[in-house]
């Protein structure tokens, strides 16, 4: 059984009087382990479908599966609980927790995935907070941080958790080649080792080279793909 299934998604957002269509009928089968880029023109759907992968979002029409579950019959409750389960979310926002240190937002995320093991969550969060190069910064705020340094605590709190499925947008956007390099060789590894599976979306070549599927959007549909 495919890890995502999306046949025929439809998705229109309203936008006052305008209908923008912003996926055409995607259909997608993404397998458990697989390291995939989406890539394509500013506005061609790539966040559309990211969010929608990630159970943040439902299509308008069509149908989105993660591990065999229709996320369009699922409440909000539901919802959460799979996303919680089983996605590491990295966007480029970054989504932290401003008053709390590096450190203590990515052993949020363990506690809240799971609230029994505080020992090993601690051991966890500092492993890989040094993984992605950070470990001398584990008591700094965001605020005190760059925006590459906080881009890689948002990539250690999305890791963390080892989810089955880590979405990210642009996850290199805002980091030098050699941090880049690092972080890819770290999902690379857990992509080996623990079967994590991928799905980026990104615009930079080192990226797309360590892809094992590419998938090109455009125009709200997918139209090119190429396995290696
Ligand atoms: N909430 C929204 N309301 C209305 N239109 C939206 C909304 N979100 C996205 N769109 C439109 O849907 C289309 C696809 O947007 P999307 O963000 O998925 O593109 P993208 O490929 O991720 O672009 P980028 O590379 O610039 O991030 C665009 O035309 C965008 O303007």
């Amino acid at each position: 059984m495919a890890l995502i299934k999306l046949s025929s998604v439809k998705k229109i957002y309203q936008d006052g009087e305008i209908a923008v269509k912003a996926l055409r009928g995607v259909n997608l089968e993404v397998a458990e382990g697989e390291f995939a880029t989406v890539y394509g023109p500013s506005g061609s759907g790539k966040t559309t479908l990211l969010n929608l992968v990630g159970a943040l979002d439902k299509p308008t029409s069509g149908r989105v599966q993660i591990n065999g579950s229709s996320i369009g019959e699922l409440n909000k409750n539901e919802l959460a609980i799979l996303r919680r389960n089983n996605i590491g979310f990295i966007f480029q926002s970054y989504n932290l927790i401003p008053v709390l240190t590096a450190y203590e937002n990515v052993e949020f995320a363990l506690k809240i995935a799971d609230g029994k093991k505080v020992s090993k969550n601690k051991e966890k969060a500092i492993r890989i907070l040094e993984d992605v190069g950070l470990g001398d910064m584990l008591s700094r705020r965001p605020n005190e941080l760059s925006g590459g340094q906080k881009q890689r605590v948002a990539i250690a709190r999305a890791l963390v958790k080892e989810p089955r499925l880590v979405l990210a947008d642009e996850p290199t956007a805002n980091l030098d080649s050699e941090t880049s390099k690092e972080v890819l060789e770290l999902m690379l590894r857990m992509n080996q080792e623990l079967k994590t599976t991928f799905i980026f979306s990104t615009h930079d070549p080192m990226v797309m080279d360590y892809a094992s599927r590419l998938l090109e959007i455009r125009d709200g549909s997918i139209s090119r793909e190429e396995r290696r």
